[in-house]
């Protein structure tokens, strides 16, 4: 079996290897994958994840290219940016960084994205393809919990899944992917009538409901593995949805924050930008 701490740094570092290589040949035949960030205002959280995509990029060879505009931007210039990018033939990926101001419609900007471009897996026929098993863009974070779990040698078909949580980013499609994997798939949220008893079901636990350390040993079976998928900033440091030390004694895997689905979300975003540019290598 696998690690207790499943380590989602090491295996994104592992698929960030793999995806450089892959880079490389596409270049032999001329082609440089190339993603496009549009940040909005100036979010500190999120000009730190922007960064961090910025980074991995220029590590493994991808073209990245920031745009920022004004937190006031209008919507229309915001969609007349996404139509550029579409039609840019150098841009493989276009990701639009979430959340956005309150006078955007953020479903609007999103089904704005070419499918064939959408590395975020957000647009609604991404989503759909998700639903029917076809391929297509997952979006990343809940692609590399699927990932992180089959390259820690976690066993999905057959078992016992729950997901807590019902975000359209997160819960649902995840909750979609386990199904696709042949795990038998509960969705528990705010309105669900006793938590605890539901989760205490779980031979795999995913939680994604970003309230900080909300999951208590109370709430895990014994030798379940808990995906952590929140992020919280403390003084002094990252905390999880998961109250990571006591769960951790009851669980038979567990995802840290920091370095658990974190460290997979960039990864799987940098493994579908490379997907969109092998079909110009043809
Ligand atoms: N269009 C869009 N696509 C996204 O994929 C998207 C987004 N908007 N908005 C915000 C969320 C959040 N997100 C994370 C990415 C990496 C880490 C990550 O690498 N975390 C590190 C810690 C980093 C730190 O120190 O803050 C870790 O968990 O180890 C976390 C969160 C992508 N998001």
């Amino acid at each position: 079996m696998q690690d207790k701490i499943l380590d989602g740094k090491g295996v994104s570092a592992k698929i960030k290897e793999e995806l450089a290589e892959e880079i490389k040949e596409l270049q032999k035949k001329n082609v440089t994958p190339g993603l496009a960030v549009v940040l909005v205002g100036e979010d500190p959280a999120s000009q730190v994840y922007v960064n961090m995509k910025e980074k991995t990029c220029n590590a493994l060879g991808i073209v990245s290219r920031k745009h920022v505009l004004p937190e006031d931007v209008s919507e229309e210039k915001l969609l007349s940016m996404v139509d550029d990018l579409n039609n840019d033939p150098e841009i493989d990926g276009i990701l639009v960084q979430l959340p956005l101001p309150g006078h955007i419609d953020e479903n609007k900007v999103l089904d704005r994205i070419k499918v064939e471009k959408d590395v975020d897996g957000f647009h609604p026929e991404s989503i759909g393809r998700v639903v029917l098993a076809q391929d297509g863009f997952r979006a990343a974070t809940p692609a590399g919990i699927i990932e992180l779990l089959k390259r820690s040698n976690v066993t999905l078909e057959g078992k016992e899944a729950v997901v807590l949580g019902r975000s359209n980013i997160v819960g649902k499609p995840v909750a979609l992917l386990l199904l696709n994997e042949n795990a038998t798939v509960t969705v528990a949220h705010s309105r669900t009538k006793d938590i605890a008893e539901v989760t205490r079901r779980a031979d795999i636990l995913v939680v994604a409901v970003g309230r900080k350390e909300m999951v208590t040993a109370d709430m895990v079976k014994q030798g379940a593995v808990v995906v952590d998928v929140g992020i919280h900033r403390v003084e002094d440091g990252l905390k999880g949805d998961v109250a990571f030390e006591e769960v951790k004694e009851k669980a038979s895997a567990i995802t840290p924050v920091p370095g658990g689905v974190g460290p997979m979300t960039i990864a799987m975003l940098m493994s579908n930008t490379v997907k969109s540019a092998r079909k110009r290598a043809i």
